[in-house]
């Protein structure tokens, strides 16, 4: 096919759709991010007046993701919903998806350092609370009071976007969760939080555990995502049953979207016509190109994760520069039975479900047992598995070290989530009129929500957007319907 029958062929297939007054906009990224949007956008706009291909190279789900060990799956990426979600939590109940309720058991922490535990949570509530009071002092009400407010001050974006407010950038979205918020990121968890009259003793033991556990990074990362991290650790939580990923993969067959399973190479922008092409290969060596009105990008862009290009923007080099790394996190998920002797020598049955890391010079960051995301036809919960999170792969000799029994190991190596510091800059949505960015919510923090509030904000950009516009119209005059007759 040469050139002009190229552009024949494609123009026409856009004519076309547009004949029939659809609006086509091309989602890069089938995550939780990607998804939502389409979700987001079909609320919007109505599901017969939009088509939506989403494009995604690998798995649909992206870093919400499983593994199976014999005739259970576990999760291996993005594992924990906070009840006061409420994107998430209506996305599942949207979707006809149920919280995973099965298998639920007593789930107790304890804090190591590598060499004991300096804390460990009773099987008594009351019990916890002593021993909490008695290490952390009343200063500990200061920690939880205050992600409790800061949980309560991030709600408004629900109303606010109920109202059809939009955010350009991730520093006006903070700023009208709450005016304190953007300064969160400018500081870091640890100086942030003494300030705020926590002790040290709190910061280094509890805030660095769930930090390390959450985000595998230390209390120099911003306080914002920070006290994100906190929420995960004081809050009720829960996770979708059949794994979170089902979350992706029903909006897509919910809604019945076209998947493009496809690496998308470039972004060109098309001035005369105020569109984008998407040129991207699938499995066969030649690339395509596909016109579309809008673009989201719902995939990191930072040099380790994306080699996208953006073609005829104005500086559209810099405006799909990348942006810091990602932070590299191995998710082991072993069969088998724990050497307890490494953990202070106790009895396997006294161990704490989830063993949480105060110290980052430890190999590991945290080490848990798990259960499946969804019991087996004769209900039950499986065998003993754990899931170790660590800063890169595990070695046959460490493994061994936490292993006295090995049956099987699933090894998933993630970039998943972008390396904070105070420094780490709040990124921009848009990229350009009609071309915008959802990770940039993950300079904030990191969190399934996080993506959907992201995903809503761009949802409603698009749509002020286009109903601002008049599209219909100049494709619709005499000369369309003279190219179909
Ligand atoms: C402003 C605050 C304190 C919270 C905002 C609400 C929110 C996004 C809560 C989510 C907390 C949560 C479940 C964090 C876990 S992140 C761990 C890991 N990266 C994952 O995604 O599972």
């Amino acid at each position: 096919m040469n050139v002009l029958d190229f552009l024949l062929v494609n123009s026409t297939a856009y004519s076309a759709l547009k004949f029939y007054n659809l609006f086509l906009p091309a989602i890069i990224g089938g995550g939780i991010g990607g998804t939502s949007t389409a979700h987001f956008l079909i609320d919007l706009f109505g599901r017969k007046n939009i088509d939506i291909d989403i494009y995604e190279a690998n798995k649909i789900g992206g870093r919400l993701a499983t593994a199976k060990v014999g005739d259970f799956e576990y999760e291996t990426g993005g594992s924990v919903i906070h009840t006061s979600n409420k994107y998430m939590e209506d996305l599942i109940s949207t979707l006809g998806l149920r919280k995973r309720s099965h298998c639920s058991s007593q789930e107790n922490f304890g804090l190591y350092d590598g060499s004991k535990f300096v804390f460990m949570e009773s099987d008594w509530s009351w019990v916890t609370m002593i021993k909490l009071a008695w290490r952390y002092g009343f200063s500990l009400s200061k920690i939880t009071d205050n992600i409790d407010t800061m949980l309560s001050r991030f709600a408004r974006i629900y109303e606010l976007q109920a109202n059809h407010k939009t955010f350009t950038t991730v520093h006006d979205m903070l700023h009208a969760m709450d005016p304190s918020f953007p300064a969160m990121m400018k500081k870091t968890t640890f100086n942030g939080f003494v300030r705020d009259g926590i002790s040290p003793k709190i910061i280094d033991e509890l805030v660095m555990a769930s930090l390390l556990c959450n985000y595998g990074q230390d209390t120099n990362v911003h306080q914002f995502v920070g006290s994100v991290s906190m929420a995960a650790v004081q809050g009720s939580l829960f996770s979708v049953s059949g794994g979170n990923k089902g979350v992706a993969e029903k909006v897509i067959s919910h809604h019945k979207l076209n998947v493009i399973h496809s690496k998308v190479l470039k972004v060109i922008y098309e001035k005369d016509v105020h569109r984008f092409g998407v040129n991207y290969v699938g499995s066969g060596k030649e690339s395509s190109t596909k016109d579309y009105d809008f673009v989201v990008l719902a995939a990191p862009l930072t040099h380790d994760l994306s080699k996208l290009q953006c073609l005829n923007l104005p500086d559209g080099a810099k405006k799909c520069s990348q942006r810091g790394t990602y932070h590299r996190t191995v998710s082991t998920i072993v069969e088998g039975k724990v050497n307890s002797n490494f953990f202070e020598s106790m009895k396997e049955d006294e161990l704490p479900v989830d063993i949480l890391l105060t110290n980052k010079s430890v190999f590991f960051r945290s080490f848990s047992r798990i259960k499946p995301v969804s019991t087996n036809n004769s209900g039950s919960c499986g065998p003993p598995v754990y899931k170790v999170f660590s800063p890169k792969p595990l070695t046959d000799q460490e493994l061994k070290v936490l292993f006295k029994e090995i049956k099987s190991v699933q090894v998933s190596d993630w970039l998943a989530y972008p390396e904070y510091d105070e420094a780490f800059a709040a990124d921009n949505f848009v990229l350009y009129d009609r071309f915008y960015y959802l990770n940039a919510i993950e300079s904030a923090a990191s969190a399934m929500e996080m993506s959907a509030i992201s995903a809503k904000n761009i949802a409603l950009l698009v749509h002020a957007s286009w109903t601002k516009a008049k599209p219909v119209e100049h494709l619709n005059n005499g000369r369309l319907k003279d190219e179909f007759r």
